[in-house]
């Protein structure tokens, strides 16, 4: 390329020489990413934490597209992109693996250990790319799901979808899916008040993964302080990267909006828009993902029969350390700063789905982890050690 498309992109995104080679790629911290970092940008790629607004863009008078390497949208204003005809994308579903990832560490590690999964039921709410693929991990493991999500019943029928209210009401396990929208019948901001809350069945566990405004912050520490029945655990946050530590301190689980942190969801993100990118301009497709993706480090494991489900999903991801980690930041001097340098400085977290598992000969076992994602070696191949 003689005069190379000038790409501004936030530094938190993997692998952008790779996938971006033969443009000039220029990295820009995405929280205080400002009018004049990109105002000679060809292309904008972005993540959840750039507002994206005429305050940005006023001054980006070549802009040809603007991407965002995450699912959420909340932080495009998609009316001012389409005003100036700006193409703009997202990654729908890149990290929607992840986030499974993360609601089925959290839900065995806030259930007593050999709690019979079987017999819970966890109600959804917005069945998209996350709640519609848990729905599904759950579903092969036998466990009972009800889903909340008034579009897709709008557009569907109401067959097969239940009312909030009554979600509320029946679910041991609450999960929130829905994206953050302010406006239209639909719109999640403060979707669970205090009202919302109050109706959680005693022992109820709720898991937010989704964005933080769509649970009322101030509400939730106020039921908790009366209902310490309640389990709850918040990967995402009212007013991040600022937390509310008088509700940090109440939950179970806490992380800093890294639900999603897979390398290979962070790896799809940059790749789906390198795609979006090469459609628009015409230009070759990127190599496959597969091989831009390193191996996993840990490919497989054996375990003994007395090995647990969480004791598997520990091998790929400890949610309870990103919760040591996230606690720990709660009392650095610039709390905010701290949250973002543990999103910044993520190890790296490989999916269910890299990991064989070898040794387990449990049926019950077996469809668990298989249905959660893990491949298992078959029972015949399995020699127990002397
Ligand atoms: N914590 C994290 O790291 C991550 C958080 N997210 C968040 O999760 C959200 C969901 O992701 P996807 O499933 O991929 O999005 P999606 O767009 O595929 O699905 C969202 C679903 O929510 C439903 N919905 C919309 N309004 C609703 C309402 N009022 N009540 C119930 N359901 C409603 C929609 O009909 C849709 O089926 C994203 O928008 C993003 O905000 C996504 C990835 C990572
Ligand atoms: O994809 C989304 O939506 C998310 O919430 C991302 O996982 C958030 O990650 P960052 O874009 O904030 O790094």
């Amino acid at each position: 390329m003689n005069n190379p498309l000038k790409i501004v992109a936030d530094e938190n995104m993997p692998a952008l020489d790779t996938m971006f080679n033969g443009f000039s790629v220029t990295r820009v911290a995405g929280r205080t990413m400002s009018a004049k970092d990109v105002e000679t940008a060809d292309v904008l790629l972005v993540r959840s934490v750039t507002q994206v607004n005429e305050a940005l863009l006023s001054r980006a008078k070549h802009l040809k597209m603007v991407g965002t390497a995450t699912i959420g949208m909340d932080h495009l204003d998609q009316a001012y992109l389409l005003d100036r005809g700006i193409p703009f994308f997202n990654a729908p579903g890149c990290n929607a693996e992840a986030v499974v990832d993360y609601v089925l560490a959290a839900i065995h590690n806030l259930l007593p250990e050999d709690f019979p999964l079987r017999g819970l039921t966890v109600g959804i709410i917005g069945a998209g790319n996350v709640g519609g693929r848990l729905q599904k991990r759950l579903s092969l493991a036998g466990v009972n799901t009800l889903v909340c999500d008034p579009p897709r019943a709008l557009a569907e029928g109401e067959e097969g979808f239940t009312r909030l209210d009554t979600l509320l009401s029946k679910s041991d396990v609450v999960c929130l899916h829905t994206p953050l929208t302010t406006v239209g019948s639909f719109a999640t901001y403060h979707m669970l008040g205090e009202a919302e809350l109050r109706l959680l069945k005693p022992g109820a566990v709720l898991i937010n993964a989704g964005r933080g405004p769509v649970v009322d912050n101030q509400a939730l520490s106020r039921v908790m302080d009366q209902r310490n029945d309640l389990i709850v655990a918040l990967d995402v946050w009212e007013h991040e990267p600022s937390v509310d530590k008088d509700l940090a301190d109440k939950v179970a689980l806490g992380s800093p909006h890294i639900a999603g942190y897979s390398l290979d969801g962070k790896l799809r993100g940059t790749y789906m828009l390198r795609e979006r990118l090469s459609e628009l301009l015409g230009i070759a497709a990127p190599p496959p993902l597969r091989e831009l993706l390193p191996l996993a480090p840990i490919s497989s494991v054996t375990v003994t029969e007395s090995a647990s489900v969480l004791d598997v999903i520990s091998v790929v991801y400890s949610v309870v350390s990103d919760d040591r980690r996230f606690r720990r930041s709660l009392s650095a001097v610039n709390q905010a700063a701290s949250f973002d340098l543990l999103r910044k400085n993520y190890p790296v977290r490989r999916e269910f789905s890299t990991l064989t598992v070898n040794g387990v000969v449990d049926p019950y076992k077996r469809q668990l982890l298989s249905a959660f994602g893990f491949n298992l070696s078959p029972v015949s191949t399995y020699v127990p050690s002397e």
